[in-house]
């Protein structure tokens, strides 16, 4: 097999970049993106024509919010409406007829996309996603995709992107895992944006003057969650209405709803991924909790203060939240007395069989309190191979370039297994 068929649901910050990283000169004659699909709409790309340039892959794909054109402006093209369910039977039709292996990424955040996922695997299609919520999930959905790779010819699945972005995290445990380590506990910083606020309001080396309020560091971080979007979007070169000052604003992925990251449940949907991990694998350590709801199931503080719990918008709950500054100054203050920082961890304790996410106080000197800057993630294997000191990886753990970089890194995996030649 000289190449693989690619079809993309979810076109947005995330899917504009694997279609651009796809698409470039070192990868182009590897992959035939054959479909993009949004919310509303799918764009079918004739196999046999010649591949197109991101640029224009992209432009032939309209934005859900407008209508369908009569005609598609290019001769390879052709739309319908979306319907992932469809496209999975239309894409496992086509690579049986064509004898050519397809890869669907999922790059949206919809659990009904990774519902699908089963019967895709088990169709021969192989499924390569940043999309946390198949795995993170009911324990019956994750299981249902866990069996789907044992059906006859069945697909692959590879979600390095789930957690810590493009960091190897997932396959650095997969690695340790299967070749025989006992991984005794994970812990570390594993949100970007909550990374980011806690450099910034509890950093280990404080700036002159006075120490910034929780709120005003959440609402920056939501400006910069913001205008990550255009600073994508430039580097795409897909609009010009943005000024190029914001390529210097660190790359952030925050959610546009604020409590969404800071209800740790993000956090809670990586520490289910990895917890999972661990428990398909033999270890003669003690089993690890079950977490049949996934994330739901697992011990997660959240940093909303309850009188925000329902605030409907993100700019609500920005304006909101001065009114909670005095909580956030007290939790500083009581580590500080104890020359500690305050950062947001998951922990996943097989000896003690804990795995939880919290607020945690750290010394100034511990990586993650000094090491830290931007929306970094760290992530501390202790292993038995890795006993005196832990196998440590950081970097940054948002951002749509880094995280498309994971994703395409995995479909070129899937390509290699499948017998296409990519060389160093
Ligand atoms: N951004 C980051 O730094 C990171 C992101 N991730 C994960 O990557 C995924 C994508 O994130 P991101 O690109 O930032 O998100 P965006 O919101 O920018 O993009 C999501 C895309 O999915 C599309 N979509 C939503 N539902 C459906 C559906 N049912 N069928 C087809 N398309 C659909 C949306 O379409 P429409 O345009 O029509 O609304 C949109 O194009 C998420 O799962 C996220 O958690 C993981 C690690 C880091
Ligand atoms: N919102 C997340 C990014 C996607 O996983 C984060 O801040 O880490």
């Amino acid at each position: 097999m000289s190449s693989c068929c690619v079809a993309i649901v979810g076109v947005g910050l995330v899917g504009k970049q694997v279609v651009q990283q796809l698409t470039s000169p070192a990868l182009a004659g590897l992959f035939k993106i054959v479909s993009l699909t949004n919310s509303k709409h799918t764009l079918a790309l004739s196999p046999s024509a010649p591949s197109l340039d991101a640029h224009t892959l992209l432009s032939l794909l309209p934005a859900s919010s407008q209508p369908l054109p009569d005609k598609a402006s290019h001769p390879a093209a052709s739309y319908a409406p979306a319907s992932p369910a469809e496209l999975v039977k239309k894409l496992a039709a086509d690579a049986r007829a064509n004898k050519q292996h397809t890869i669907l990424i999922d790059c949206t955040s919809d659990l009904s996309v990774t519902e699908l996922y089963p019967a895709a695997i088990a169709s021969g299609l192989s499924v390569v996603t940043p999309n946390k919520k198949g795995f993170s999930s009911s324990s019956d959905l994750f299981q249902q995709i866990v069996d789907a790779q044992s059906a006859p010819n069945a697909g692959l699945v590879y979600l390095e992107a789930t957690v810590g972005a493009g960091l190897p995290i997932i396959s650095t445990l997969r690695d340790l895992l299967k070749t025989g380590d006992e991984v005794t506990k994970i812990e570390g910083v594993f949100s970007g944006t909550m990374s980011y606020i806690f450099n910034n309001f509890s950093p280990a080396t404080p700036a002159e003057g006075p120490a910034p309020k929780f709120s005003e560091v959440v609402k920056v971080a939501k400006e910069n969650g913001y205008t990550v979007s255009a600073c994508q979007r430039l580097s795409c070169e897909f609009t010009e209405d943005v000024e190029l000052t914001t390529r210097s604003v660190p790359p952030l992925a925050q959610e546009p709803h604020p409590a969404d990251d800071l209800s740790g449940s993000d956090v809670a949907r990586k520490l289910t991924i990895l917890s999972r991990l661990l428990s398909i694998n033999p270890s003669s350590l003690a089993a690890l909790p079950s977490l049949p709801e996934g994330y739901a199931s697992l011990s997660t503080e959240t940093l909303i203060p309850s009188a925000l719990a329902d605030c409907p918008s993100g700019d609500e709950f920005v304006e909101r939240l001065p009114g909670h500054d005095a909580e956030f100054d007290q939790l500083r203050s009581e580590a500080e007395k104890e020359g500690k920082v305050l950062r947001y961890v998951g922990v996943i304790d097989r000896e003690s069989g804990v795995v939880k996410c919290g607020l945690e106080k750290y010394p100034v000197s511990h990586p993650f309190a000094s090491a830290l800057s931007g929306s970094d993630n760290i992530v501390a294997f202790h292993t038995a191979r890795y006993s005196q000191r832990p196998l440590i990886v950081q970097g940054a753990g948002a951002g749509a370039d880094v995280t498309a970089m994971g994703v395409v890194a995995d479909a070129i995996k899937v390509a290699e297994r499948m017998g296409v030649r990519v060389h160093l």
